[in-house]
């Protein structure tokens, strides 16, 4: 079992649901966790008052982000975990959107600007290691089945599957590097109820599970020292159905 009292945790897109849950969890277990959020919103002073370190950072703003590499290159504490939570859900046919957009912006958050942490924050993870470190990736499932209407979604969602083998070979043997692959977790609050039945039908198990499948297998992998370059697929049985 790890220690994890007084370890540096970087959770991306921290401050709102999945990652919250995460957040809190992880702080509550003794970590000094630091997250990465976009929009300001009341639960940010709310954090930062529980001790999270909290940089606000739009992996789309070039400046805001060049900025946040260069604090992971050069003043970031030794890192235990980097968990690359932050993504965006969007559709290909958004009215407001064109495709070009769509594709860039879904390469931008789930592809490119994990790549450029990892590598940024490699140094400050190989030192942060107790005694190895973690990268997680948060995918998604419907990589394996594909999308008609998340296409540029599930194929950055992919690239970062990718990555996980990519990254686990370059870092070894002192940062593991593991994906995480779920279906539905937490659905969005305007979501119908004739959605809600038609995406609760899609796998065996039936159900809404929420952010805890997700802490328990991050925290499965920060206490296992022989899995890297692997995928734990929390999907409800969708892949039997
Ligand atoms: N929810 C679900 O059912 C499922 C979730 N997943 C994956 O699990 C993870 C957590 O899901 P969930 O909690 O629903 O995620 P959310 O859709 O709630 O987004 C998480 C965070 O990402 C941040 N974010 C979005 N765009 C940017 C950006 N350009 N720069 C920096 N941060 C950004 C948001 O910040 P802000 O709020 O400040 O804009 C938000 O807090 C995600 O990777 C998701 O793809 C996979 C399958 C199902
Ligand atoms: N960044 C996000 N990615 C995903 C979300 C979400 O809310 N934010 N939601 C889903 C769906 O729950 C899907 O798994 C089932 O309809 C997928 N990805």
């Amino acid at each position: 079992m790890t220690n994890l009292e007084q370890a540096v945790v970087v959770i991306t897109g921290g401050a709102r649901r999945v990652g919250l849950h995460c957040t809190r969890t992880l702080q509550r277990l003794g970590c000094q966790v630091h997250i990465t959020y976009r929009s300001e919103h009341a639960e940010i002073d709310v954090l930062r008052a529980e001790g999270v370190v909290c940089h606000r950072v739009d992996f789309e703003d070039e400046d805001n982000f060049d900025a946040w590499l260069e604090y992971l290159r050069k003043e970031a504490p030794p890192l235990r975990a980097l968990v690359h939570n932050a993504s965006l859900w969007l559709p290909d046919s958004e009215p407001s959107t064109d495709f070009q957009t769509t594709i860039r912006r879904m390469n931008r958050i789930h592809c490119e600007a994990p790549y450029l942490m990892n590598m940024a924050a490699a140094e400050r993870l190989r030192l942060g290691g107790n005694p190895l470190s973690d990268i997680v990736h948060i995918t998604d499932y419907v990589i394996e089945k594909g999308s008609d209407h998340h296409i540029a979604y599930a194929a950055s969602k992919a690239a970062l599957d990718g990555m996980t083998r990519s990254f686990a070979k370059r870092f070894a043997p002192h940062i593991k590097v593991n994906s995480i692959a779920p279906s539905l977790l937490m659905f969005q609050a305007d979501d119908d109820l004739e959605y809600r039945r038609k995406t609760l039908a899609k796998s065996a198990l039936g159900v809404e599970p929420g952010p805890q499948v997700v802490v328990d297998a991050l925290l499965f992998l920060l206490n296992n020292d022989y899995m890297t370059g692997r995928v734990i697929a929390l999907d409800g049985g969708r892949n039997i159905r």
